[in-house]
């Protein structure tokens, strides 16, 4: 089974836009469980633009399916993961000024790192997960750190099939094959969406969660969040 963990980023780019709390970031989170969805998934970034580090550790206190935490492993970072002790974490190789993720890692050039944060998390009780590239080298590499899963950056894949190029799936089918043989859990994540979805999951042997938010909170505009998690949970049969 793939799991849907939405990722709740774009609730508190709406509510911090007039600096109070509408939308209540948290009921939006508990209402999206209610409607299905396995997970919640937040990205607190150095600049707080959307999630703030304080949402990461009320989210806690009400996230009752899998949280996820993603992003770049800085001392902070590392300090709120550790404090909150989510579900799981996702390493995320983000630029401080980047506007969103924009690459995985390079787990052969940052081995040791990479090795040493795994570490500490999962002494620490914290499923890991790092975001790479469908590279058979990274995926490779990402073995080598001891982390559970791994993400694919999936919007190579999203770009292509907006383009009609169906083939964009296929260095994503032979990435999870791949992982499987490694004994890496698989998820998925970014620019996934309705159109590209179904696809994707019917592409991909053996995927665990994919993490979806920008273009879910933009197709809940028109179609309503609660219509929309659940299309999304359907095409994820
Ligand atoms: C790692 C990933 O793909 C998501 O966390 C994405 O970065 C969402 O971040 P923004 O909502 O800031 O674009
Ligand atoms: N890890 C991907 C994620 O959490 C959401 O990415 P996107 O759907 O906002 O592009």
């Amino acid at each position: 089974m793939t799991k849907l963990s939405v990722n709740v980023n774009k609730i508190a780019t709406l509510r911090n836009s007039r600096g109070g709390n509408v939308p209540n970031l948290l009921k939006v989170a508990q209402d999206i469980e209610d409607f299905g969805a396995q997970g919640i998934t937040i990205h607190p970034r150095p600049d707080e633009r959307h999630i703030k580090y304080q949402d990461a550790r009320d989210l806690k206190k009400v996230v009752q399916t899998e949280y996820n935490i993603e992003g770049n492993p800085i001392r902070s970072f590392i300090d709120l993961v550790l404090e909150v002790k989510p579900t799981q974490v996702t390493l995320v190789p983000d630029a401080v000024d980047a506007i969103t993720s924009n690459a995985g890692w390079d787990t052969v050039k940052h081995k040791d790192f990479l090795k040493e944060v795994i570490d500490t998390f999962r002494n620490n009780g914290i499923r890991t997960s790092i975001f790479v590239d469908a590279n058979i080298k990274m995926i490779e590499g990402a073995a080598l750190t001891g982390a559970d899963r791994i993400e694919l950056y999936t919007e190579s894949y999203a770009h292509e099939y907006a383009k009609g190029n169906k083939n964009g799936v296929t260095p994503f089918t032979e990435a999870a094959k791949v992982a499987y043989q490694l004994g890496l859990g698989l998820n998925a994540g970014h620019d996934l969406s309705l159109d590209n979805i179904k696809y994707f999951k019917e592409n991909i042997p053996h995927l665990l969660e994919v993490s979806i938010g920008h273009a879910l909170i933009c197709e809940s505009l028109y179609l309503g969040l609660e219509n929309v998690v659940n299309m999304y949970l359907n095409k994820l049969k």
